[in-house]
């Protein structure tokens, strides 16, 4: 039994602590582990080291192709759990990729873990394991958008938005690339009865400069829907690194 992880560097696994950059934990301190593969293909993605390997030819604006040995290393559950609890923080935060795919494995994983909050990052089309969903305290859910050049019947699956929405520990975290997406979050929020302050909303961009440019012209936007405005801190602490 072992879970596929994203890599730093060839063989070693992206496990790192850093500061919550997104979403409602911002600014916290966390372990993050970073899961590989994914179910969909956004073209903007900047972790498509998880997912767009040699052969894989999904459209990616930057059109690299990942070979698959230095990008993934499989590890058992038990060496996943002794790394994180190695890094001597309170807070997990389990990244991809998407990680709900690896949700039987991840139970696992979590249940040797002690002392620990979770938190999921996730696309929002995949149900949470049953015997993952008792042990996570937070998930950030990020439907993707047309943007994101996924077909919407892959992307937006109606019963698992309706879920989430149901759902006090799942927050929406919206990515934004230009001020006319917010429609489609509109249409999404009253399609699921989705309660405003459950939703972020988040500039698209790998570099300090667009997050900074694009976020003047959403947090209008976000004050008059009573929406709130994500950052992302590390990509201004760190740029677009792996492993941060
Ligand atoms: N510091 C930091 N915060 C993050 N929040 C969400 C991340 C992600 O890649 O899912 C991320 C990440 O990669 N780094
Ligand atoms: S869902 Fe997330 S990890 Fe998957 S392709 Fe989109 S941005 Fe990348
Ligand atoms: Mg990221």
């Amino acid at each position: 039994m072992s879970l596929t992880l994203a890599t730093v560097n060839p063989g070693e696994p992206e496990i790192f602590a850093s500061l919550q950059g997104e979403g409602p934990s911002a600014g916290r301190p966390c372990t993050f582990v970073r899961l590989s593969r994914c179910n969909l293909s956004c073209t903007w993605c900047d972790t498509a080291y998880t997912w767009r390997f040699e052969g894989d030819n999904r459209p990616h604006r930057d059109d690299l192709a990942f070979e698959r040995k230095a990008n993934q290393v499989v590890l058992d559950e038990a060496d996943v759990a002794a790394r994180i609890m190695a890094l001597g923080q309170d807070r997990l935060v389990i990244t991809g990729g998407e990680p709900l795919l690896q949700g039987a494995a991840l139970a696992r994983m979590v249940a040797l873990l002690e002392g620990h909050r979770v938190e999921i990052e996730t696309n929002g089309t995949v149900a949470p394991h049953p015997a993952l969903d008792p042990l996570v305290a937070q998930y950030n859910v990020s439907p993707k958008l047309k943007h994101s050049g996924n077909p919407t019947e892959i992307a937006l699956i109606p019963e698992r938005l309706a879920a989430w929405a149901a759902d006090p520990r799942a927050t929406f975290k919206f990515v934004i690339a230009d001020p006319a997406d917010l429609d489609e979050v509109l249409a999404l929020q009253a399609a699921h009865a989705i309660p405003s302050e459950r939703v972020m909303l988040m500039p698209e961009g790998t570099s300090s400069t667009f997050i900074r440019d694009r976020s003047r012209w959403l947090a209008p936007l976000a004050l008059a829907h009573g929406m709130r405005l994500s950052d992302r801190l590390h990509i201004h602490l760190y740029g677009d690194t792996r492993g941060t």
